[in-house]
């Protein structure tokens, strides 16, 4: 079995080397992938073609992606969670660097002057009382969302004597355990921002997180705070952040996502989209992904999808595999397995797994599958996607 892998970005080599040239072919240009592997590039306004089963991402966010669509063509939506998270903690300190000592605009003053030798001496001397900063330790990091990111920004500030507030109602026990112990719980975004000196986001870009720092909440926030935005733009209204930084509430307002309005303004300090651009970072979200796609289509295993469940059955010797997505209404397993058996196939082993509106259900049966069992399953009322993967337990042997 041979597949097809497209890629919307540029995709570290040594990820795709993950994909064996003899199974895989891989390029930027492919009419009927059954694949897609990609970082930031907007799927929304694309026709993805019928013949994809798989998109992976390449990173954390999915908001690039049509998830919902996705979902309803029995499309399973893959990311890479934690594979970027040290590479945007770094520059969510870098960031926090950057302002508490106004270094950028520190370094500006010293790049235009044009004095020499002593009166340049004298000019530095006479301007660095303008870029006095504040020493973290002691000051207060609000960090909203305490996923793969929150948790390690949340812990770095620690190290650097701060202290840090955390709010994130859907935390997860491992993110729990893994967050330092002296990091206090905030019950809402609006306690957090009163509270905190520095608020750094890491919440996903969602409808609930659709401009969640607003000019109400911005209010709330203490004089001459610092915002942190290394999530995305949307999470935040920039009109209302400008009017922030206007008034004197932000005394700036750092993040990874330039526009037209923020470029230029001396108090806002913008990257460009750079949280996950290390060698580390495109690495291993490259390596992740092309290893969780490729168990998917060569085993049916899912890990790491946004959309479906997680699902893992170890192939079973000599059995030939069946993967059938389907709506997550009753009886699918009954006509799933009463079709296997009309045909006189046995079951060997068999997973049934659900997500929201998805159920995924793996069979390993006893004889090859012959093509008119994948048209009756296929014709089952509810069912999305049939694939037949053979003897994926012989090849794994
Ligand atoms: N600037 C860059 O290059 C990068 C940006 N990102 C952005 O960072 C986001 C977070 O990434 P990860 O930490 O890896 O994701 P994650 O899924 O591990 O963590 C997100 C956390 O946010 C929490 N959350 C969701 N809604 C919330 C709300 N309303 N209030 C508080 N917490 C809430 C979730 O419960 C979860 O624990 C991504 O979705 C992406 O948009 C991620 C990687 C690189
Ligand atoms: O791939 C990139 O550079 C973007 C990373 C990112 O924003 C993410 O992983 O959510």
């Amino acid at each position: 079995m041979t597949f097809k892998v497209q890629t919307l970005n540029s995709i570290s080599s040594k990820g795709l080397d993950r994909l064996p040239r003899d199974k895989y072919e891989i390029a930027s240009e492919l009419s009927t992938p059954d694949a897609i592997i990609l970082r930031s590039h907007n799927m929304h306004d694309m026709a993805i073609p019928d013949t994809v089963r798989a998109i992976g991402r390449a990173g954390a966010g999915v908001n690039n992606i049509p998830v919902p669509d996705m979902t309803k063509r029995g499309v399973a939506v893959f990311n890479a969670p934690g594979a970027n998270a040290n590479a945007v903690k770094e520059l969510v300190l870098s960031g926090l660097l950057l302002s508490s000592r106004n270094l950028m605009s520190a370094w500006r003053y010293v790049e235009e002057l044009t004095s020499t030798g002593e009166e340049l001496k004298k000019e530095v001397e006479a301007g660095k009382k303008r870029f006095k900063g504040v020493e973290l330790p002691g000051r207060t990091l609000g960090v909203a969302g305490l996923g793969a990111i929150g948790v390690q920004v949340a812990n770095a500030a620690r190290d650097l004597g701060m202290s840090v507030l955390g709010f994130d109602p859907g935390i997860t026990v491992n993110n729990a355990w893994r967050l330092h112990a002296n990091v206090s719980q905030a019950l809402s975004v609006d306690e957090l921002l009163s509270r905190s000196d520095f608020v750094s986001l890491h919440v996903p870009l969602v409808d609930d997180t659709r401009g969640l720092i607003d000019a109400k909440r911005l209010k709330l926030m203490r004089k001459n705070a610092v915002l942190l935005n290394f999530s995305r733009a949307e999470i935040v209204d920039e009109d209302a952040v400008l009017g922030a930084l206007e008034s004197g509430r932000l005394h700036y307002y750092v993040c990874d996502f330039p526009s037209e309005k923020l470029r230029g303004h001396p108090s806002v300090i913008t990257l460009p989209h750079l949280g996950a651009s290390t060698d580390e970072a495109e690495d291993n979200s490259a390596m992740m992904i092309a290893d969780q796609l490729r168990d998917y289509l060569e085993v049916g295993n899912i890990r790491n999808s946004v959309n479906f469940p997680e699902a893992i059955m170890p192939p079973t010797a000599n059995a030939h595999r069946i993967v059938v997505v389907n709506h997550n209404v009753p009886n699918m397993v009954g006509q799933i397995s009463s079709t296997l058996a009309r045909h006189e196939l046995n079951i060997a082993d068999l997973l049934n797994k659900s997500k929201g509106e998805i159920a995924y259900t793996l069979v390993d049966v006893d004889s090859e599958a012959p093509e008119a069992v994948l048209d009756e399953l296929k014709a089952i009322e509810g069912v999305l996607c049939v694939r037949y993967l053979g003897a994926v337990g012989s090849e794994a042997a």
